[in-house]
């Protein structure tokens, strides 16, 4: 990542979702600080020239001039710092503008589909998108809105300031002020430069080190009965020490380009007065008083020095563009990420679609069917499933059973459309949720929120919209999965819990809980991933025949014996590919 095109082609696709149209909040809210930045040089430019009316008045001994300089000062001096104040708060109110707008575009994307698990499980080459969307995208929008103002009103400032300039010191002043800022601007540009590729390193290393410390947090537990203290100690100490190297790193390039901004700008206001000096030494004053004369210095002096001080403003944010641009980067890259997966999603999704108003030759009470379906593993060569066909169709409840890591899970995953097979066809001819199929994932999922809200997930509303009459049948479902005291333990369904709902749940509660929610959303399909390892076979009886009961099929992957009874067609996954398929015989 560097200063470059690429950096300039995000730099604008961003600034586009923030300025969506010209009517949009975001534009007003700048127009307005244009307004209120400008007004605020006006005011700037009356107080600068103040020192000069003193020193006529003073110069003149003219009592009431001077009484009268005094008021006018101080009433602008207020006005300044009214209009100053402004324009912070402006600034900070776009800085929450930006971030609302650019973070919600981002998790529109982020959410869609199934992106965020192809992005965070399958896709390698975008690191930490979670700390790009919180971090990055905070700082980025903090640090523009710092620089918002000063960049806003420099064309104005330069262009007016110029042409004063001009006519003071004719084309000399400005002329030598312009060859200077293009140096400096050459010079820092190669300083920046790897200051941004740095920066976009760091904060990497510093999403691997929160990361870390989410991984201790999210298992403290399991880490806990390991005694895993001291060897996470070291190796979080190890992640802190590279991200600080870096930091270190980044530090000793950024003192190169400190020491061009100083430079830059102690030589500038020496150079303000090389300016004055040339015209004051060539005669063109040569017939003034004294008085008149410092008057005027005083007066060029200040409009130089405002010039000058313009120029080095905007070099001076070179640090500031050099973080903005690291940003822009990681913000970007994860932006054409989010982009191409929701592209592919979407024509995934359309050509499904395409095909399932094409191919009308499958049954109506078929829920997914494979034809020729072979698959391995994300970025490996090794091929868990060959040629499999299959139909998986209603009341033809499927067992998968095989050895570990014989690709059980992930023909599900390729059922749930998670991952894609190498080989062959996959057809999902139902829908996801209450009509369809409703997977129980191998590790459950909770959110936060109230009991109701883990029964009814990830339905958002009451189902079916009848308040008390869907109570009752949310506490019939949690007394068939065996959850009566939970009720008890939360204080009501809809009782606010502050608690992390994994850390209070045993493993088997969490699969009962499951399984309420599984009875609550009644699907025609249910799909089990090992749903019920956690639970004695006596339970996993009863919520397997409460399961038949409400009418679902199931697709049970599972290792126990037991479960055959619930199922009519046993699927054996073998290592090298194979597979067989056999019907269960009932005695
Ligand atoms: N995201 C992934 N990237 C790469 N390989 C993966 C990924 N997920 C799983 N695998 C590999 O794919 C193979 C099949 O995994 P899968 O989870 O389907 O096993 P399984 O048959 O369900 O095993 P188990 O009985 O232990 O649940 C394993 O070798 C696993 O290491």
């Amino acid at each position: 990542p560097r200063l470059d095109l690429q950096f300039l082609q995000r730099f604008l696709r961003i600034q586009a979702v923030l300025f969506p149209k010209w009517s949009s909040q975001n534009v007003l809210m700048f127009v307005t600080l244009l307004g209120v930045a400008l007004l605020e040089q006006l005011v700037i430019y009356q107080v600068g020239v103040i020192p000069s009316q003193y020193y006529e008045v003073l110069g003149n001994k003219d009592f009431s001039g001077f009484k009268n300089l005094t008021a006018v000062a101080l009433c602008l001096i207020v006005l300044n710092s009214m209009l100053k104040s402004f324009d912070q708060f402006i600034c900070n109110l776009m800085y929450v503008r930006w971030r609302k707008t650019l973070t919600e575009y981002l998790h529109r994307y982020y959410f869609q589909g199934q992106v965020y698990y192809t992005l965070n499980v399958l896709h390698e080459d975008i690191d930490n998108p979670d700390q790009r969307i919180s971090q990055d995208v905070e700082r980025f929008c903090r640090q523009m809105s710092s620089m918002a103002s000063k960049l806003l009103i420099s064309p104005f400032t330069l262009g007016y300031y110029t042409y004063q300039c001009f006519q003071r010191t004719g084309w000399l002043g400005p002329v030598s002020i312009f060859v200077y800022f293009v140096i400096g601007t050459i010079v820092n540009k190669m300083l920046m430069s790897p200051i941004v590729a740095k920066l976009v390193h760091q904060e990497k290393l510093e999403g691997n080190f929160r990361f870390k410390h989410m991984q201790i947090r999210v298992n403290a537990e399991p880490a806990a009965f390991y005694r895993a203290g001291r060897v996470e100690h070291i190796r979080t100490d190890c992640r802190l020490q590279s991200l600080l190297q870096t930091q270190r790193e980044l530090m000793g390039k950024e003192l190169w380009l400190y020491i061009g901004i100083n430079t830059f700008d102690y030589v500038g206001s020496i150079l303000s007065y090389v300016v004055i000096a040339i015209p004051v030494f060539s005669g063109v004053y040569g017939d003034l008083e004294p008085a008149e004369l410092s008057a005027l210095v005083s007066k060029n002096a200040f409009v130089s020095i405002y010039l000058i001080g313009c120029f080095t403003q905007l070099i001076d944010l070179s640090s500031t563009v050099s973080d903005v641009a690291g940003y822009t980067h990681r913000i970007g890259e994860l932006e054409e990420a989010l982009l191409k997966l929701s592209r592919k999603q979407n024509d995934c999704e359309s050509r499904a679609n395409a095909k399932w108003n094409l191919d009308r030759t499958a049954p109506g009470d078929t829920a997914f069917l494979l034809e020729r379906v072979s698959l391995s593993a994300p970025s490996s060569d090794k091929l868990l499933i060959k040629d499999l066909s299959l139909r998986i169709s209603q009341g033809n409840n499927l067992l998968i059973v095989g050895n570990t890591g014989t690709g059980k899970t992930s023909l599900l995953r390729v059922l749930g459309g998670l991952w894609k097979s190498t080989h062959g066809n996959v057809q999902m001819l139902t829908c996801f949720g209450t009509h369809g199929v409703v997977f129980l994932p191998q590790r459950p999922f909770f959110t936060d929120g109230t009991l109701r809200e883990q029964v009814i997930y990830p339905l958002k509303e009451i189902y079916p919209v009848s308040g008390s009459a869907d109570d009752e049948r949310i506490l019939r479902f949690l007394e068939l999965a065996g959850l009566s005291d939970l009720l008890v333990r939360t204080g009501g369904l809809d009782q606010q819990v502050d608690w992390n709902w994994y850390d209070i749940l045993s493993p088997g509660e969490m699969q009962r809980l499951s399984f309420a929610r599984l009875f609550y959303l009644q699907p025609q399909y249910a799909v089990l991933d090992e749903a019920t390892s956690a639970l004695t076979e006596d339970v996993e009886n009863e919520l397997y025949r409460t399961c038949t009961l409400l009418g679902m099929t199931l697709v049970s992957v599972g290792h126990r014996t037991s479960l055959e009874k619930f199922h009519s067609w046993i699927l054996k996954l073998c290592r090298g590919g194979k597979w067989e398929l056999t019907r269960i015989k009932r005695e």
